[in-house]
């Protein structure tokens, strides 16, 4: 209980230094920051032909041309079989296919797997990841982002914070019902096992940017898992003090089904355990199971397979390669 009242105390004293909002970052100012410092834009795709393109549009139009802050724009084509990349490439981003990177290496699956590949893919110093079926999004989620990176060397990893509605099917948005999982799942168990980073108000957001040799540095989880696992492993690589957030504002984005959101939950629960054993706070007779029956609205059940892998620290793979 002391523990968990200190680490809690802990949350809410780093929050206010640590925490702006994206009007706090002017891109003049940040430009001036920039000096030699390259930025790359990543954004992992699968199948979202009807938004990537306008966010590149924006990225492009406000952060390339207008205030030249971002470097490299990159799409990483996650086995979409839609127009995403005919779409991203028309807009003005380069696109690589997630397979295609590192190709000597066995292919992996999911969110986790395309922005391991997009970091390899990618050259700048900070690395900016920006979700693809974001529907109201605007270049202060990039300047935002940032801000902390870009004037203060302590900082090496800024969350997006944010108001998330759930946009139902009728259209309607329904304030603060978003981010499904992140309540039901993710809080709680950072609360209960990782305290400190209780004052994240978005550990699951997709919207994130941290210093590429730090990014390198840590396992990439694959599938839902990697936004869980890689706020743990920053916990323990860099510490609470060189992680901020920025309010981002409001951030509206396409829905799964709740049989979907059940997988990710999955996985991200499969995650967690998975580091508990590694810092050595469970000790375990036997792995969990990695499968999970769901049932239909027919009442149909379903076995689904919410196993996750992991990426090594990219840094590891390239170490080996250059002593191969
Ligand atoms: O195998 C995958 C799954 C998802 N994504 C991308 O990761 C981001 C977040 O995924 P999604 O929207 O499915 O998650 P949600 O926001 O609904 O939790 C989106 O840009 C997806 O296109 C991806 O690149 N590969
Ligand atoms: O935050 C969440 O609960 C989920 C689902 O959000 P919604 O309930 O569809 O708004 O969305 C996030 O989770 C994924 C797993 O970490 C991330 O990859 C997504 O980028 C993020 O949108």
């Amino acid at each position: 209980m002391e523990r968990d009242l200190r680490a809690l105390a802990r949350a809410r004293e780093w929050y206010g230094p640590h925490s702006s909002t994206a009007e706090d970052w002017s891109p003049d100012a940040l430009l001036r920051a920039k000096g030699t410092t390259t930025v790359s834009v990543v954004l992992p795709a699968r199948n979202e032909e009807s938004t990537v393109g306008d966010i590149i549009t924006v990225i492009r139009r406000e952060l390339v041309e207008r205030t030249p802050l971002v470097d490299e724009i990159l799409v990483v084509d996650s086995n979409c079989t839609d127009a995403t990349a005919a779409k991203a490439a028309a807009a003005g981003a380069r696109v690589v296919a997630q397979d295609a990177v590192l190709p000597h290496l066995p292919p992996l699956t999911g969110k986790g797997e395309a922005l391991w590949k997009g970091l390899a893919a990618s050259h700048g110093d900070i690395v900016v990841f920006v979700d693809s079926d974001l529907r109201d999004f605007g270049a202060h989620f990039v300047t935002g982002l940032l801000g902390p990176l870009l004037t203060d060397p302590r900082i090496h990893f800024v969350k997006g914070a944010y108001e998330r509605p759930l946009i139902g099917e009728d259209g309607i948005a329904r304030r603060g019902d978003g981010g499904r999982v992140t309540e039901l799942v993710a809080r709680p168990l950072i609360n209960l096992f990782w305290p400190e980073l209780a004052g994240f108000h978005q550990p699951l957001g997709g919207e994130y940017a941290a210093r590429r040799d730090v990014l390198a540095q840590v396992p990439f989880v694959t599938e839902y898992g990697v936004e869980f696992g890689m706020l743990v492993d920053l916990l323990d690589l860099v510490g609470l003090d060189a992680m901020a957030q920025v309010d981002l504002g409001t951030r509206t984005h396409s829905h799964q089904s709740t049989t979907a959101l059940g997988r990710m939950a999955g996985q991200i629960t499969l995650t967690a355990w998975s580091r508990l054993e590694r810092q050595g706070r469970v000790l375990s007779s036997g792995p969990p199971s990695r499968t999970l029956l769901q049932f239909g609205i027919d009442g149909r059940p379903d076995l689904v397979d919410v196993s996750v892998a992991e990426r090594p620290p990219l840094a590891s793979l390239l170490l080996e390669e250059d002593v191969a």
